[in-house]
């Protein structure tokens, strides 16, 4: 992507577990201050694929460069916490970042619109709100790199909503790469850069109005999930090239798109 320097490049990695090939052949390029969203079905390797972006699973075969000194903030899918453990927001934000001073902590928080849940108690916040938390953990590093497991999980739709809002606002004011799991189609669709549809193997990938339009995206999500996004795109009234630019004088603007529901 041209202007936004690589921090993350994948060649032909795959990996098996036993006698699983979980990933086949992915290569992938993540960028500075670009919104990249991995979807798939479960089981697709979308969390392998990002535990071997963050260095914790060695790929069985293929390679992975990451630009020097790279900062990668993790906010992961599910976090085991005891609950017996009496534990506020102020306390779990400083077991990652010792060295956090109060004020890096209030401004994180307030980035997240969560500085007013500073001494709640973590194990009593509501879906939202432990989202929020657990991105500011993320942002405490600094990270030039932001990876995102399933972010809204738990969230009621409005909620997803302002989270996904609030993802897209980070992005701009830091300017940083981030790489999302996402299962929200519709809603993840205007706020992301890339998608890339994975299933083992990378089915498509490119920017979200190319990727809509591919004939294998449909196949791996079926016709409720395209439908989704016919429902999310029914403005539609030009066309994109492969890339997802708009084609201003392509043939079929004479009459109005129809959006086809497969
Ligand atoms: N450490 C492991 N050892 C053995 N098998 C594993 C391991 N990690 C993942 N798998 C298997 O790899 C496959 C892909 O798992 P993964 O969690 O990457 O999928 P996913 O796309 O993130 O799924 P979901 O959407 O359900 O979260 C699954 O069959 C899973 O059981």
């Amino acid at each position: 992507m041209q202007n936004h320097p690589d921090l993350v490049k994948l060649e032909q990695v795959s990996v098996r577990f036993g006698r699983q090939e979980t990933l086949k052949n992915i290569s992938l390029s993540l960028h500075d201050n670009c919104i990249t969203t991995l979807i798939g079905p479960n089981g697709a390797g979308k969390t392998t694929l990002v535990r071997v972006v963050l260095g914790l699973i060695k790929p069985t075969s293929g390679s992975l460069w990451c630009t020097p000194g790279l900062k990668v903030g993790y906010m992961p899918q599910k976090l085991q916490i005891d609950k017996t453990m009496p534990l506020t927001v102020k306390r779990f934000l400083t077991l990652g970042a010792q060295n956090a001073s109060a004020a890096l902590l209030e401004k994180t928080l307030d980035q997240v619109g969560a500085q007013h849940l500073l001494m709640h108690s973590f194990h009593d916040l509501s879906g939202g709100e432990t989202q929020r938390v657990m991105l500011a953990r993320a942002l405490l590093r600094d990270p030039k790199l932001l990876v995102l497991d399933e972010p809204v999980q738990g969230v009621d739709v409005n909620g997803q909503t302002e989270l996904y809002a609030l993802i897209t606002a980070i992005r701009e004011q830091r300017k940083c790469g981030i790489l999302m799991i996402s299962h929200d189609l519709h809603l993840v669709m205007s706020s992301t850069d890339h998608v890339i549809c994975l299933n083992q193997h990378v089915c498509c990938s490119g920017h979200p109005a190319r990727v809509s339009n591919d004939p294998s995206f449909i196949e791996l999500f079926g016709r409720s999930q395209a439908n989704a996004f016919a429902l999310y795109n029914h403005q539609h009234d030009h066309c994109h090239d492969t890339h997802g630019e708009v084609i201003v004088d392509h043939p079929s603007l004479a009459e109005k798109e129809v959006i086809t529901r497969a």
